[in-house]
């Protein structure tokens, strides 16, 4: 895969530790829990940018292109783009720091589709930036 050494895109929106819990007994991560970040992450850009609650209603193409281990620090990048009318589409770039190396090499991709809500749950208009 291109541009798996860097550099990143995007901002740099949540960094976290691959723990022992997270992995199976050969300590490779989880791909799970590495699609949870990467939902937390698409959630907090989108709902800043939405000023508001969001629900992911997609995920496209989700790539495993290198496995995360224990130890590394899981680095999620954002951009925003495209902004629909309820909708926001953000490219998410996984990266592992791997441990106690400055070696950095992009794991897992994916474009996620957020919409805004309102406070019943329905699709809501995202306001001017
Ligand atoms: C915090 C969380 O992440 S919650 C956990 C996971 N997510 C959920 O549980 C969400 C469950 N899904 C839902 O509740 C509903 O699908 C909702 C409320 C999100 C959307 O309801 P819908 O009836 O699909 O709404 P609607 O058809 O108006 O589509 C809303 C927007 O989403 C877009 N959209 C809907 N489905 C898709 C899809 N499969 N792929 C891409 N975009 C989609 C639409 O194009 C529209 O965008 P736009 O307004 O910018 O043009």
């Amino acid at each position: 895969m291109p541009g798996n050494n860097g550099p990143q895109t995007g901002e740099l929106t949540l960094r976290t530790f691959a723990m022992p819990s997270d992995a199976n007994a050969a300590g490779d991560i989880f791909g799970g829990w590495v699609m949870s970040q990467m939902d937390m992450a698409a959630g907090m850009r989108a709902a800043e940018r939405a000023r508001g609650r969001v629900a992911t209603v997609a995920v496209k193409e989700m790539a495993f292109a290198k496995p995360v281990k224990v130890g590394d620090t899981l680095c999620v990048y954002t951009e925003v783009v495209k902004v629909g009318r309820t909708s926001i589409t953000l490219k998410v770039d996984a990266w592992a720091r791997r441990y106690l190396t400055d070696i950095i090499e992009k794991v897992t991709y994916a474009d996620f589709v957020m919409v805004a809500l309102d406070g019943e749950g329905r699709p809501t208009p995202i306001p001017e930036e």
